[in-house]
């Protein structure tokens, strides 16, 4: 089964406690919470004061994408905001093996996101101290966008990569998913799909959930 993370940057943000209990009562396994900077993504969502309050109201993980230049310059206040895993983008980062480490000696789980044109291959050295990779499906920047099915072919060979060097690095995927697309990405070794407009646009977001839960 699938770890589902529903994206907040769907929800309705004067409501924001009602999506958190609703997520708390769900089948989902995380929160997706977005950080863009207006620099790194031509968009500008929320940071760290926010996600000190969906701490206080989240009963589950707190996965982090932070879609920012210079990531460094934060992990620390979003370990202080709540964050258990923390993703980085590749594309962000001049020393992104300095930028892993200083995430796993923080105390989170570290991840590092791939935009659309970025090849896993790249990945290649710094694998084994990833606990997580996310693959950007769309550009990021925004929700609500068409997923890219190029993507499926990056997840495989990403998830061939992971088994040939017998890790326990988790695939994310990240952008256009929906209850749809979502076996095909689990076949393609997809362990975490995260979610916005899929859930949060959704008539039932649980039972939107429910059916990300199953897609095998
Ligand atoms: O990181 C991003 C966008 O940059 C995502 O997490 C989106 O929030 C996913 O939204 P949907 O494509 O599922 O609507
Ligand atoms: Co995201």
């Amino acid at each position: 089964m699938p770890l589902v993370a529903p994206s907040l940057l769907a929800a309705d943000f004067l409501h924001l406690a009602d999506a958190c209990k609703m997520v708390n009562e769900s089948e989902a396994d995380w929160f997706h919470l977005d950080v863009m900077d207006g620099n790194f993504v031509p968009n500008i969502s929320y940071g760290q004061p926010v996600i000190e309050f969906i701490n206080k109201a989240a009963t589950k993980t707190l996965d982090v994408h932070l879609m920012v230049q210079q990531p460094e310059r934060y992990a620390e206040d979003f370990k202080k905001a709540g964050a258990d895993v923390l993703s980085v983008h590749y594309e962000a980062c001049t020393h992104l093996h300095r930028n892993v480490q200083q995430i796993k000696s923080l105390g989170m789980k570290a991840g590092v996101a791939l935009n659309p044109h970025t090849p896993v291959d790249l990945l290649e050295d710094i694998i084994g101290d990833l606990d997580l990779v996310l693959i950007m499906s769309v550009n990021p920047g925004f929700g609500g966008q068409k997923f890219i099915e190029r993507s499926l072919e990056k997840i495989s060979t990403l998830r061939r990569m992971i088994d040939d060097a017998k890790l326990s690095t988790l695939i994310e995927v990240d952008g256009g998913v929906t209850i749809e697309n979502a076996p095909a990405l689990v076949q393609a070794g997809v362990d975490v799909l995260v979610a916005g407009s899929t859930v949060f646009r959704a008539e039932d977001p649980f039972a939107a959930i429910k059916a990300l839960k199953a897609a095998k």
